[in-house]
């Protein structure tokens, strides 16, 4: 814990201040136009700690630094509304269509503002402690599953993480209905046939969805949308969850896995990956289930026990199964998929290279929520969204105007603090001011006028000094 206070504390890094050529005039979202257009100059205007060079005299530490040094860096093929939302602001904006390897995303890591990840990059602690990353502000996950393991390091050191949590339900959601009918009807073993000149028109063990029980482990956004897609094409949904959930039509939670198990027809699994979720299905549930039944996993690769799956696969106790994540997953289209040699050729067993949120829709949508988010972030300290700090944000924001600016300090959630802040404030006019907390870790803003120019630094560097203090940043 404490190093992750000084990476955030001991940040030196000269921001470079070349004059920027232009600076988009229409505003890419109300909060922009709110905020860094100031009267006085064209550039926007945006301090934080990291942009506040001690070495160099205080009326330059002060210079406003425009919205095009911010550097973003989008991994994994990230969908181009990001992009198209991120560029608009005037960020440098480094695409790439695939993941990087750990050596090469610590490199990055040292000279970016943002990073834009998918559920490729895993981003362990393990990858905080090697690295260093003095401008980082914030990282945004396009997708649903986010870094687990890694929030809470972040969350100490002020990063926010935001992602996108039900663009992409449907999506998954759709799909787990095509693999029922797929599994229930062979249909994939049926068309490799065909394909291979094999004309093999059989019923055996060929169903009908409607009447049979589909048992859903994890009824978030996912599970309840898969509930009610299911229930109109008349299966009988029985789900378990660890948390109380209201149940949405006829659907009914069960109270252990076990129930769940021994009731399904067609088990499917759409819990997050953690630590509790790591190999929920193994051998020992799988034994449970019933005999000719399927499973089906598009929720994290950690969750199902592939060398399980397999033994009852071939020894024909499941039906079927359809696997749409893994366990380790190549990082860009056009890689072998090794390890897995088992799986492939097993009658009934349907493999799709985790698309189940890949569509227009559900990527475009992504793209635009999360990038938003962390628009909204890097220009006024909003952190509605995240999904490791406390929610915080004000209505509008006077920053731009003479004498206004908006303070944030991410503080250790410890008594006292925010007579301290208000104590170092006392002197402006505090318009409004908003303060949450999340576990150990607390978020304050506030926006206080009155402030002369020459004030700043000295406000800055009385936050800084309270050893409370994870991160401050003044937006004037
Ligand atoms: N295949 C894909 O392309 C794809 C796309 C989107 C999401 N996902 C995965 O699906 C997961 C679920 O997504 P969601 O939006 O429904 O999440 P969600 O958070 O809305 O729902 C997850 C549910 O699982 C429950 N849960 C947690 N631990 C559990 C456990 N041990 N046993 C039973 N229930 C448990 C939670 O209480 C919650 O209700 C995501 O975390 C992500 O990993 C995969
Ligand atoms: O967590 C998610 O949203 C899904 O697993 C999709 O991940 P992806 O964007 O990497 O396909």
């Amino acid at each position: 814990m404490a190093t992750s206070i000084t990476v955030a504390r001991d940040i030196k890094a000269t921001v470079s201040r070349s004059p920027p050529i232009s600076v988009s005039t229409s505003p890419a979202t109300t909060f922009r136009s709110l905020s860094f257009h100031s009267s006085n100059s064209s550039f926007p205007k945006l301090s934080h700690n990291s942009y506040f060079p001690y070495h160099q005299p205080v009326e330059k530490q002060l210079k406003p630094f425009a919205t095009e040094d911010i550097k973003i860096l989008l991994l994994e093929n990230i969908n181009e509304s990001a992009r198209t939302v991120l560029e608009k602001e005037g960020y440098q904006v480094e695409f790439y269509n695939h993941a990087l390897t750990e050596d090469e995303l610590i490199d990055k890591l040292k000279d970016i503002h943002v990073l834009g990840i998918r559920s490729h990059t895993a981003l362990p602690p393990s990858i905080l402690k090697r690295a260093n990353f003095p401008n980082l502000l914030a990282i945004g996950t396009f997708c649903i599953g986010t870094p687990t393991a890694s929030l809470l390091p972040l969350a100490r050191l002020g990063i926010p993480v935001f992602n996108s949590p039900f663009s992409s339900s449907r999506s998954v959601a759709e799909l787990t209905i095509a693999n029922i009918i797929i599994l229930a009807r062979q249909l994939l073993d049926r068309n490799a046939e065909l394909h291979n000149g094999q004309w093999n028109k059989v019923s055996t063990h060929c169903w009908e969805v409607r009447g049979k029980t589909l048992g859903i482990v994890g009824y978030g956004h996912i599970g309840s949308q898969l509930s009610v897609l299911a229930e109109a094409m008349g299966m009988v949904v029985t789900f378990y969850d660890t948390i109380p959930v209201m149940a949405l039509g006829k659907a009914k939670q069960v109270a252990t896995l076990d129930e769940l198990l021994i009731k399904a027809d067609f088990l499917t699994l759409h819990v997050p990956e953690a630590p509790e979720t790591n190999g929920l299905i193994g051998a020992a549930q799988l034994a449970k289930m019933k005999s000719g039944s399927y499973i089906l996993n598009a929720s994290r690769g950690s969750v199902l026990d592939i060398p399980s799956l397999v033994s009852a696969l071939r020894s024909k106790h499941l039906g079927g199964a359809a696997l749409d994540v893994f366990p380790a997953e190549p990082g860009v289209n056009g890689n072998t998929f090794e390890g897995y040699e088992e799986l492939a050729g097993l009658p009934n067993v349907v493999l799709t290279p985790h698309i189940g949120g890949a569509t227009e829709e559900a990527q475009r949508f992504i793209g635009n929520e999360v990038a938003e988010a962390l628009v909204r972030f890097v220009n006024s300290g909003s952190t509605v969204g995240a999904v490791n700090l406390p929610e915080v944000a004000l209505r509008g924001m006077k920053v731009g105007e003479e004498g206004s600016v908006r303070v944030i300090f991410i503080h250790w959630n410890r008594p006292g603090v925010l007579r301290q802040v208000n104590g170092i404030l006392k002197d402006h006019n505090v318009d409004k001011q908003m303060s949450d907390s999340r576990g150990e870790v607390a978020y304050l803003m506030a926006d206080i006028s009155c402030v002369k120019e020459e004030e700043i630094k000295c406000l800055y560097d009385n936050l800084e000094s309270l050893t409370s203090k994870i991160m401050t940043r003044l937006l004037y």
